[in-house]
């Protein structure tokens, strides 16, 4: 049995940090979270998408490079299970967006090289709603750099997810991929679906730790 190790994807907006600290709560894992306050380039990423990308990526990368080499160290390494908020896959995700092609070749290549040996979750729980809930969820949160998203950019990556996990559940068929429809499932307002999910999350941390 391997120690839980699950992240929680999807697109932005969607209820990962919410999820994975209610599933931290539940189960008594160590949360993940990814950096945004912090991170230097969000804003001016968001004000001009072009001149800013490769700084930005390469930002987010090295981030959770330290990050996971870190939660490995501290946490999986002591057989102490973790929930994150992310999965370092999503670097490959916006960097093909946002970077021009022959910036994410160079791209691509510092990525393998870095996540050579970082840890593998054991689960995902992949989270995706339409555009329209996005949208309204982004709203409500009111993050100041996130005011001005462009729907389409935002919609290019959803589409981008669903291509992505799909693919990646056929290559790694051993890695329990949880799809949880967030227009169905108000984990958030409704205490029955919380309880649900965390059921079935739970059901579904079981399947990955056989592995
Ligand atoms: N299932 C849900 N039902 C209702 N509201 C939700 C749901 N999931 C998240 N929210 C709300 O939507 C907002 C965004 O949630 P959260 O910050 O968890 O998203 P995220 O996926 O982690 O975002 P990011 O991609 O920016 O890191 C929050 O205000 C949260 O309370
Ligand atoms: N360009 C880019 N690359 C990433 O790897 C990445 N990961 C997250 N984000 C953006 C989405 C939210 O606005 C905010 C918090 O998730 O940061 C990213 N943006």
């Amino acid at each position: 049995m391997s120690v839980p190790f699950i992240t929680v994807e999807g697109p932005i907006g969607v209820g990962k940090t919410t999820l994975s600290k209610a599933i931290a709560e539940s189960q008594q894992f160590h949360q993940l979270r990814e950096i945004v306050d912090e991170n230097p380039f969000l804003n001016k990423f968001y004000d001009d998408i072009e001149e800013w990308s490769f700084q930005t990526e390469m930002y987010f990368l090295c981030n959770r490079y330290k990050q996971l080499s870190d939660i490995q160290k501290k946490f999986l390494y002591e057989q102490q299970p973790v929930v994150a908020d992310y999965h370092i896959f999503k670097n490959l995700i916006f960097a093909k967006r946002t970077l021009p092609a022959e910036e994410y070749v160079k791209y691509e290549e510092i990525y393998r090289i870095l996540t050579r040996d970082m840890p593998v979750p054991n689960v995902i729980i992949y989270l995706h709603a339409s555009l329209g809930t996005l949208m309204k969820r982004i709203e409500l949160r009111g993050r100041d750099f996130e005011k001005n998203i462009d729907p389409a950019y935002l919609q290019q990556l959803s589409d981008d997810y669903e291509v992505f996990v799909s693919n990646f559940e056929e290559t790694h068929p051993e890695i329990p991929v949880l799809h949880v429809n967030g227009d169905e499932i108000d984990f958030v307002n409704d205490a029955g679906d919380l309880q649900l999910l965390l059921s079935k999350v739970d059901e579904t941390i079981r399947k990955g730790a056989k592995q």
